[in-house]
C-alpha cells in the first residue's frame, strides 16, 4: 500500500510537540506491515537547511501553482524518512518555529501557509508528481485538513482520506474573507463544508470531508463526542458513528532506548536498573539540585492550562516541603513560567527550572527523575508518559484520554499483582495531585514495590507495534470499500 502523509511537523527534522513525534516514528512501524509512507512537509528553513547538511540527492518535481503561487515538490530521503517537501519560499522560508514568528505571534497567513499545505497534498493525491499515486491520504491536524476538502470537491477520482485529530483544541478557524482564496467550490461554504458558524474551520470542514476520523487514544475518541470535551465540534463528531476510531499512539523504541540512548550519563534496562542513580546524579548536578537520597519529581512539557501545569507550579512549596525536589523543562504561558521561576528563587536547590525546549534534556530528565507528573485537563493520547514508562520515570498522571489507556494505576490489586505502572489521580486539580503526589511519596519509601513498579513500567509495550497494525487495518478497509 502506498500512504501519502501529509503533516506540518515531523521528528527529527521539526518539533514543537507530540505531533512530530508521531509523523516521524509511525512510517517506521507501518513499514512493517507492506505500507509505504511518503511524508509531506512544509519547506521551512530547517527542513532545507536538514536536505542541504546531509547533501542529500533531491529530485525537483515541478508543480503547478499552488493558490496562485509558484511552487515546486522536492522529493528526498531523509533520517529514514521519504519526505515530499513543498518549496514555496514566499510561505515557509522565514525566520521562526513553523507556526510564530520569533517573538513567539502567529504568523498573521498560517491560513494560507496551510491551506498551500493541504491544496498541495491534494494535487499530489490525485497523480501531480509523476510515478506517485497514494492509495490512502492520511492527513494530521488542522493544518492538513483541508486536503480532504479538496479532494471530495473534486470531480476526478481520488485516494480515500483518514484524518487523524492530536489536539481538538486547535482548529484553525479564520474569518469568512479568506474562503474565496481558498479555491473551493462555492458549495464547501455549507454546514457540510467548511463554514463553521460564519468562520471558515479547516479542521470541521476536514472532519466532514474525510472518510475515517481517527483520534490518538480510544478514551479521548469517547470524550471528544461528549458536548463538556468536544470542544464544539462533538455534534459532528457524533454523527461520524463508527467512523470515528481510537488508536492509541506508540512511542519510537529505537529513539527512547535507554539502554542505547546517547543522551545519558549511564544506560540502564529493566534488567540492569542499577546504572540509573547515575543519571539521577547528573540531573542533580545539572539543575544545582542539592544531592539527597529523596525522590526528584520532573515536568517536561509545553506549560499550559491544558496540562495543567498551573497547578504543579502553585503547589511548589508544598513539595518541599514533603522533600521532593523538582525538575521543570518547558515553556508557554507567562504565568505558569513565572510561577515556576519564583518558585526556584525561593528554593534555588530544590526547585530547579529550565525554560525553553531541549530534546536532549528531555531525555536525560526521563533517565534521572524518579517521576514524572502529568496533572492534564484533557489529554488525547500524551506522549510523555510513555518515555517515562520506558525509562522507569514513574508517570503521575490525571484520568483522562490516552494517560488513562496507558497507565496502570497502582492500587492494592495492581501492585499485590505487580502490575502497577504509574499513580493516576482525579479529578485534575490542586487537592487530587497532591494526594497523588503523598500516595507516590509512599510507594517510593517502599523500595521493593517502587523497583517492581519500575520494572513493570519499563516492560509495558509501549511501541507502535499494536496500533500500526490497526492503522494498517484501517487502511486496507478503507482500500476494499
Ligand atoms: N521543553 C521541552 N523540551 C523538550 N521536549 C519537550 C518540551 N516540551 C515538550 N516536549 C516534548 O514534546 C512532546 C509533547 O508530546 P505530548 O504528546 O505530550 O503533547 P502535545 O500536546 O505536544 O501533543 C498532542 O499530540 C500528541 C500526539 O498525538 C498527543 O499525544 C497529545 O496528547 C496531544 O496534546 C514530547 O515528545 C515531549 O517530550
Amino acid at each position: 500500500m502506498q500512504i501519502l502523509s501529509i503533516a506540518s511537523e515531523a521528528f527529527p527534522l521539526i518539533k514543537t510537540g507530540g505531533l512530530a513525534d508521531v509523523a516521524g516514528a509511525l512510517p517506521f512501524a507501518l513499514a512493517e506491515h507492506a505500507c509505504r509512507v511518503v511524508t509531506l512537509l512544509p519547506g521551512y528553513p530547517t527542513v532545507m537547511r536538514a536536505i542541504e547538511t546531509a547533501g542529500a540527492d533531491v529530485e525537483v518535481l515541478p508543480l503547478d501553482t499552488v493558490l496562485g503561487a509558484p511552487a515546486r515538490i522536492l522529493a528526498v530521503d531523509l533520517a529514514g524518512l521519504k519526505l515530499f517537501v513543498l518549496d514555496m519560499p514566499t510561505l515557509y522560508d522565514r525566520l521562526g518555529g513553523p507556526y510564530t514568528d520569533a517573538g513567539g505571534h502567529d504568523f498573521g497567513d498560517n491560513w494560507m501557509r496551510f491551506a498551500a499545505l493541504s491544496k498541495a497534498g491534494a494535487m499530489i493525491a490525485q497523480g501531480a508528481v509523476p510515478g506517485f499515486l497514494p492509495d490512502i491520504v492520511h492527513v494530521h491536524d488542522w493544518q492538513a485538513a483541508l486536503t480532504p476538502v479538496y479532494l471530495a470537491a473534486s470531480n476526478r477520482p481520488r485516494p480515500k482520506t483518514v484524518l487523524t485529530i492530536h489536539n481538538l483544541a486547535f482548529q484553525g478557524n479564520y474569518p469568512s474573507a479568506i474562503f474565496p482564496q481558498l479555491e473551493l467550490p462555492a458549495a464547501t461554504w455549507s454546514i457540510e463544508g467548511v463554514e463553521y458558524y460564519g468562520n471558515v474551520g479547516y479542521l470541521k470542514g476536514g472532519l466532514h470531508a474525510c472518510d475515517v476520523v481517527t483520534t490518538v487514544s480510544p478514551t479521548y475518541a469517547k470524550e471528544i463526542v461528549t458536548e463538556g470535551s468536544g470542544m464544539g465540534l462533538d455534534g459532528l463528531l457524533r454523527g461520524r458513528g463508527s467512523r470515528l476510531v481510537g488508536i492509541v499512539n506508540g512511542i519510537d523504541t529505537r529513539v527512547w532506548d535507554p539502554a542505547s540512548d546517547p543522551a545519558l550519563a549511564a544506560n540502564y534496562s529493566a534488567r540492569e536498573l542499577k546504572p540509573r542513580i547515575h543519571n539521577k546524579r547528573a540531573l542533580e548536578g545539572e539543575f544545582g539540585l542539592r544531592r539527597e537520597n529523596g525522590p526528584i519529581l520532573a515536568v517536561v512539557s509545553r506549560l499550559t492550562w491544558q496540562k495543567g501545569l498551573d497547578l504543579v507550579a502553585e503547589v511548589c512549596d508544598e513539595l518541599v516541603e514533603r522533600g521532593v525536589r523538582l525538575v521543570v523543562v518547558g515553556s508557554g504561558e507567562a504565568m505558569i513560567e513565572g510561577t515556576f521561576q519564583a518558585a526556584h528563587s525561593r528554593h534555588p536547590d530544590r526547585v530547579g527550572v529550565r525554560i525553553g525546549y531541549d530534546e536532549e534534556l528531555s531525555h536525560r530528565v526521563q533517565a534521572g527523575a524518579d517521576a514524572i507528573l502529568i496533572p492534564s485537563r484533557f489529554e488525547p493520547c500524551g506522549l510523555t508518559q510513555l518515555y517515562g514508562l520506558r525509562y522507569g520515570c514513574i508517570p503521575v498522571v490525571a484520568k483522562v484520554g490516552g494517560l488513562a489507556d496507558t497507565v496502570v494505576d497502582a492500587n492494592y490489586a495492581a501492585v499485590s499483582a505487580e502490575a502497577a505502572t504509574g499513580v493516576i489521580f482525579t479529578p485534575p486539580d490542586r487537592a487530587s495531585l497532591l494526594e497523588a503526589v503523598d500516595r507516590t511519596l509512599g510507594l517510593y519509601e517502599e523500595a521493593r514495590v517502587w523497583r517492581r513498579m519500575q520494572a513493570a513500567a519499563m516492560k509495558a509495550d509501549v511501541s507502535w507495534t499494536k496500533s500500526a497494525r490497526l492503522y494498517a487495518g484501517l487502511y486496507s478497509d478503507l482500500m476494499k470499500e
